[in-house]
């Protein structure tokens, strides 16, 4: 049987922001995820969110594959994923949050709260999201806007993916590409981590929904970023017999800012790891082979801010 794993819970409006960045650390360190509370999106939002994302599952085949994936948004259908051939992979739509196209404008009230007032980039800065990257910042005793400081936030990635898993699909295990992830679910269960992935075979523990509450993870770019102090740990997620709904905001850096391990992360005894690199060529290194080329299906393209593949 799988055992339910205990997550620390992050509270996002304490005022002692010192402690809240200690306990992320934390966080990071020992599990690579954590459940984020009093994050400013209401329930409400989820639930709405939730129900259009329902509404744009169930078009017809046809009208869906009008909205097929290119430049990394779109329409993913099922089994397109390459993550894991021998398992029935969920279907997406994924849509940029900081865009006004017709389709991305109804999610920005769901990714930003109440806070939203356009335009979007203020939004941003008073998203969960934003406040995430001040305080993982102070989590690795940097100065609370280094990350703005390095370029990766001036024209911040953020991208929100809608996923519905029918009733026998899944998603095979893997590690997010890019720095961090918040996630809502419905709260039908499925998703399991794997905290140890050099053990054979893995022990998968299941995560459970705590309602309002998003699932925040560490993805590789933070990984490699912090010489692998934060952990991008491996997870997926399993067919209950249910269908479910799920919605993850990939927060990734500018595609220019480059990726140079962090003072604060390596020392004589510790070198880094990895050489810098740029974050877009980073993400097209991983992304390669992520998704079937198959006709009538565009392969996956990385955009600039314009929506000019690079
Ligand atoms: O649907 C979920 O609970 C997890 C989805 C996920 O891990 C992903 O899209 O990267
Ligand atoms: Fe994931």
């Amino acid at each position: 049987m799988t055992e339910s794993l205990t997550l620390p819970i992050i509270d996002l409006s304490s005022s002692d922001r010192i402690s809240t960045a200690k306990s992320i650390r934390q966080a990071w360190i020992e599990f690579g995820f954590f459940y984020l509370v009093n994050h400013g999106v209401e329930e409400e939002m989820f639930q709405r969110m939730f129900e259009e994302s329902s509404r744009l599952f169930s078009l017809p085949l046809e009208d869906k594959t009008k909205m097929s994936r290119k430049n990394q948004r779109g329409y993913t259908p099922l089994y397109a994923e390459n993550l894991d051939p021998s398992t029935t992979s969920k279907e997406l739509i994924v849509v940029n949050c900081l865009r006004n196209r017709r389709l991305e404008r109804g999610f920005l009230h769901w990714s930003f709260g109440r806070n939203y007032q356009g335009p979007e980039s203020m939004a941003f800065k008073r998203s969960a999201g934003k406040q995430l990257i001040y305080l993982s910042a102070l989590a690795l005793n940097l100065d609370e806007d280094f990350f703005d400081k390095v370029g990766a936030m001036d024209v911040p990635m953020p991208f929100l993916g809608l996923l519905h898993y029918p009733e026998i699909y899944s998603a095979s295990a893997h590690k997010d590409f890019g720095m961090i992830t918040l996630l809502a679910t419905d709260g039908v269960p499925g998703l399991q981590v794997c905290r140890d992935k050099s053990q054979q075979p893995g022990l998968w523990e299941d995560v459970p929904n705590i309602s309002g509450a998003f699932i925040v993870n560490i993805e590789d770019i933070m990984e490699r970023w912090t010489n692998c102090l934060f952990r991008s740990t491996l997870h997926r997620v399993m067919p209950t017999g249910q269908e479910r709904y799920s919605a993850a905001f990939f927060l990734d850096p500018n595609n220019d800012c480059v990726m140079k391990c962090l003072e604060s992360c390596c020392n004589e005894s510790c070198p880094p790891r990895f050489p810098p690199i740029r974050s877009i060529d980073y993400l097209k290194q991983r992304f390669r082979g992520f998704i079937h080329e198959s006709e009538g299906f565009s392969p996956l393209m990385l955009a600039d801010d314009n929506g000019k593949s690079m």
